[in-house]
């Protein structure tokens, strides 16, 4: 229970790794608020939440608006006494030919992918500053963070500038005793992949489900990843134990891409 009664905040909560970074963060102890563009699905999270013995309040944002990511954040040390640790969660992938993409693709993706996440360390800083606490960010990257992926060049290309942000952001908070960190996964078994697959099977012809198993086929550790995976490292990176690591954006992969 390292993080017993603190508020944590994540975004894209509704399902995938964010559902399960929530429930994670509540079986940690913490009161969470739940932010997404689902409200029937916010509500039922808040409702498993309520059902471990913890706190959660619900709130619809988008996280591409900065004045909305702001209000997230009001809302959830409004409602839950605090405000602790930010998980910048939400995300969109993409599958497109580079020579295919237009500016409407990129100003999407980066809209969420990466403004969401800069929206989300300024505003969160700004009030750990105002409140002296020493609170955690953590942010999703990918092993596309890492290693450029064919087909999903401009969703790599967030992932790559999540990690700038993670190490400026480290950087600039460290003497505030703020921590900034990112978590990397590799195949994880949500909506997000069956939506990728689709669109891999429109533009190479594959059939429906073929990539899911050959980039499964490319971990060492045999078997696509959970949410409760990424869960576990969210967990540590969001506690005490972590308190010395800032900057970091970790591979949790199963062995897919070794650095
Ligand atoms: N699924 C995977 O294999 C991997 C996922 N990731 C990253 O993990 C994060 C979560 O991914 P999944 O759970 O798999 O995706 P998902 O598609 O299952 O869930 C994403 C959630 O974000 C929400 N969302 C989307 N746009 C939003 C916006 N503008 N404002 C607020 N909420 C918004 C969606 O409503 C959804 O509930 C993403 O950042 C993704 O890039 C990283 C590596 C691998
Ligand atoms: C969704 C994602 O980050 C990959 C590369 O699978």
């Amino acid at each position: 229970m390292a993080i017993a009664g603190q508020v944590a905040l994540v975004t894209g909560a509704a399902q995938g790794i964010g559902r399960g970074i929530a429930l994670r963060l509540a079986r940690d102890g913490a009161d969470v608020a739940l932010v997404d563009l689902q409200p029937e699905a916010l509500a039922s999270v808040a409702a498993e939440i309520a059902a471990i013995g913890r706190r959660a309040t619900i709130f619809v944002a988008d996280v591409g608006d900065r004045e909305q990511v702001r209000a997230a954040i009001d809302h959830a040390a409004r409602e839950l006494g605090g405000f602790d640790i930010l998980v910048n969660n939400a995300g969109i992938a993409q599958v497109k030919a580079l020579a295919s993409v237009t500016p409407e693709d990129v100003e999407r993706i980066f809209r969420i992918n990466v403004h969401g996440v800069l929206w989300g360390i300024q505003a969160a800083a700004e009030r750990f500053i105002a409140t002296g606490r020493k609170g955690k960010i953590v942010n999703a990257c990918s092993i596309a963070g890492h290693d450029g992926f064919a087909l999903l060049g401009v969703y790599s290309a967030t992932k790559f500038a999540v990690r700038a942000l993670t190490q400026a952001a480290a950087k600039e908070y460290a003497s505030r005793g703020i921590t900034v960190n990112a978590y990397c996964p590799g195949v994880v078994g949500t909506s997000m992949w069956v939506e990728i697959d689709r669109m891999f099977s429109e533009i190479t012809g594959a059939e429906r489900g073929a990539t899911f198993r050959k980039y499964v086929d490319g971990i060492a550790l045999g078997r696509a990843e959970t949410p409760e995976d990424v869960a576990a490292l969210v967990s540590y990176l969001s506690g005490p134990d972590s308190d010395y690591m800032t900057g970091q954006s970790i591979l949790i992969d199963g062995g897919m891409v070794c650095r």
